[in-house]
């Protein structure tokens, strides 16, 4: 009996040799879902193999976390040491850090923790070294910094996004824009709205084949491929998570090549020895991470803009904002007063359910964004 991980190299190289055209296209479809079953089987603890975060998560304290992966000695637990002021041992020898190291920083107000994990080498996603314990963490962080080392191959870049990409993290993308419906009876049934240029009808009745589904509604609202409707299939296993390239030791390079790592996407050059461009590789933190600061004001007083509550865009309603003040608020709760750019009135009474800061703050540049303040907010008793 083969294992997953030889059974997965085997669906590999069978795709590999199978060329993509019209006749081949059900097989590659078929193949295309197993490998992204026995992926999810090798990443569910309980499977022989498996390995989900046991031993290496941490306590979670602060309103997101970000997670450092990287491979071994690039500077992740230097730049942990310059970010928090949480000392996390740093040598020159790789695999100096063992286990996830917590760590604190309060940016505009807001307590984020920061995560410095081992180090990954290629390969860990299938179980080499402590690799899959190091991803499962990252996985349930907020965001993640990917730490590249400058003097080191840039292609680096792309097998530690492979080695998060095989564990089902997604990186700077949201889901794609497909629901997928079970149904009792009636078939499959296939609407897009728009010209599919990656896959054709045979290819999404295979990959529902392998999955024995044969009743269900699809509609397909962008010009997906097959990997985007796995991934929907298998959306319990998938995070979304956005990533900062902290490409480290610039310190080494010459000014022309900063240059060129200036190009890189959602790229910050920085050195963590030196404490150069620390301040950027914040300010992105800060952007990426999307917050919402709320500023409380007590009734016939002025706000408090000191001490923001801080909500995560996903979870930024009225209600989620009394629960981060205290549960009792709720039991009171009628009507909160608000002023700012997410009523039209200023102020103007709103419930629970009410968006705070939502759309209508990112309808504006990302610096208005970071401007905007004025977010008020009492709870009317
Ligand atoms: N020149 C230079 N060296 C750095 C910089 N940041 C870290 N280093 C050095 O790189 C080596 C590895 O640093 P660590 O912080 O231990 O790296 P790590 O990624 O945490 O390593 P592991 O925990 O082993 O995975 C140490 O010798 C650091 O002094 C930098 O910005 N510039
Ligand atoms: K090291
Ligand atoms: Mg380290």
């Amino acid at each position: 009996m083969s294992t997953t991980v030889e059974k997965i190299k085997q669906i590999e190289e069978e795709m590999a040799k199978t060329q993509k055209n019209k006749a081949t296209s059900f097989h590659l479809g078929q193949l295309k879902a197993k490998l992204a079953k026995l992926k999810r089987e090798l990443l569910t603890p309980t499977s022989s193999g498996g390995g989900g975060g046991v031993g290496f998560d941490v306590a979670r304290t602060g309103v997101a976390s970000v997670g450092f992966i990287g491979f071994p000695s690039v500077g992740k637990s230097t730049l942990m040491s310059r970010l928090t002021g949480q000392h996390s041992e740093a040598a020159a020898y790789e695999f100096t850090t063992l286990t996830t190291v917590p760590g604190q920083v309060v940016y505009n107000g807001a307590k984020i923790q920061i995560l410095d994990l081992p180090g990954i080498i290629e390969g860990a996603k299938d179980g080499k070294g402590r690799g899959r314990q190091v991803i499962a963490v990252a996985k349930t962080c907020h965001l993640i910094f990917i730490v590249l080392d400058v003097n080191k191959p840039l292609t680096d870049k792309r097998v530690i996004e492979s080695e998060l990409e095989g564990f089902g993290i997604r990186i700077n993308k949201s889901p794609p824009n497909i629901t997928f419906r079970k149904k009792d009876k009636g078939g499959i049934n296939i609407t897009s709205t728009q010209q599919l240029n990656h896959i054709d009808n045979d290819e999404i009745k295979a990959v529902l084949g392998e999955y024995r589904i044969a009743n269900a509604d699809v509609a397909i609202r962008c010009d997906a491929t097959i990997d985007d409707l796995i991934d929907i299939i298998e959306a319990k296993s998938r995070s979304y998570i956005p990533v900062i390239y902290a490409l480290n030791k610039i310190d080494q390079i010459s000014i022309e090549e900063l240059d060129l790592l200036y190009r890189i996407p959602n790229a910050v050059p920085i050195s963590s020895e030196h404490g150069w461009n620390i301040d950027e590789l914040l300010e992105v933190m800060w952007d990426k991470l999307n917050l919402r600061r709320i500023y409380t004001k007590p009734k016939g007083k002025m706000p408090d803009y000191d001490q923001p509550v801080v909500l995560r865009s996903t979870a930024c309603t009225v209600e989620d904002f009394c629960g981060q003040i205290h549960k009792s608020i709720l039991e009171q709760f009628k009507q909160a007063i608000v002023y700012g750019k997410s009523v039209k009135h200023q102020p103007q009474r709103v419930g629970l359910s009410h968006e705070l800061g939502d759309e209508d703050i990112s309808e504006y540049s990302r610096l208005q964004c970071r401007r905007y303040r004025p977010v008020l907010i009492s709870p009317c008793v």
